[in-house]
């Protein structure tokens, strides 16, 4: 069975100290995951090994299948590997339309003539076009991209994210910074979105972790010491202990 995306006892050592101590996780095809877990637990170190930021110490990265640790992260990229903020750097004095067809343009590569530029052209524009109307920014099409709200820039950077085709799709915190009701309507999106697609998005909301995942993976102390359903998950006494009950518990507090 290949899985979309396979950690196989990773290991990364920042120094001295190991950050991340032997991760394994295998998630399917078209499967939501939320990554939660304690402050400093190993939650970015983690994206960041998959998306090639880092390289492991030691331990594999497979992307359906293929070894991708150690790859650059354009490299990991052009496999079908696309993290929000790789890419998404919005371009503020360009509109929403131009935003989505440089990330369309950007995930064709550049080593094409000019005249294959031109043909490529109009299909970026096409699939522009289309996330615009799936991020529902279609009628915000020429608003530079500074001019929008911080929710509609955090739809933009999603869709320039998955407007590159890519089959997994890392997200981080998709939804901080916003209010209850934006975060409602965002997780909508999301879903949306990337329907069919690997999706893995590291969150500290809970309500976001419980509203948008198929399973949860609880990152603890560098290791993934649960991966199951969200149900599963709350029930678990490893994770109450490890990490839920304070959690809830410092909510309650606040
Ligand atoms: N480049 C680095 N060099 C040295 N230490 C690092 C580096 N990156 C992360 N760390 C350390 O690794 C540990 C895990 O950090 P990481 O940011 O992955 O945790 P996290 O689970 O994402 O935390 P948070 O929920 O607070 O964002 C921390 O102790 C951090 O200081």
């Amino acid at each position: 069975m290949t899985y979309a995306l396979e950690l196989k006892d990773l290991r990364k050592s920042f120094g001295r100290t190991e950050i991340i101590r032997g991760a394994n996780l295998a998630v399917n095809a078209g499967e939501r995951i939320a990554v939660i877990g304690p402050n400093g637990a190993g939650k970015s170190t983690l994206f960041n090994l998959i998306s090639g930021r880092f390289s492991p110490t030691s331990g594999q990265v497979l992307l359906h299948g293929q070894r991708i640790d150690g790859k650059r992260p354009f490299e990991i990229n052009r496999l079908g590997l696309s993290r929000s903020f790789q890419i998404t750097n919005i371009f503020p004095k360009l509109s929403v339309f131009e935003n989505l067809r440089c990330g369309v343009l950007w995930s064709l590569g550049y080593r094409y003539t000019f005249f294959k530029f031109l043909a490529d052209l109009e299909d970026a524009n096409e699939r522009a076009e289309r996330l615009m109307e799936m991020i529902r920014l279609d009628r915000k099409r020429d608003v530079l991209a500074m001019n929008l709200t911080y929710a509609e820039q955090r739809a933009l950077e999603i869709g320039i994210t998955i407007g590159g085709g890519a089959q997994v799709i890392l997200l981080d915190e998709p939804t901080a910074g916003m209010s209850r009701s934006e975060t409602s309507r965002f997780i909508e999106l999301i879903k949306e979105v990337t329907v069919g697609k690997t999706l893995l998005t590291v969150e500290h909301d809970m309500g976001v972790v419980f509203g948008l995942a198929d399973k949860i993976a609880v990152v603890v102390y560098g290791e993934v010491i649960a991966f199951d359903t969200p149900e599963n998950v709350r029930a678990n006494a490893r994770v109450q202990e490890a990490y839920l009950g304070t959690h809830a518990d410092a909510h309650a507090g606040s």
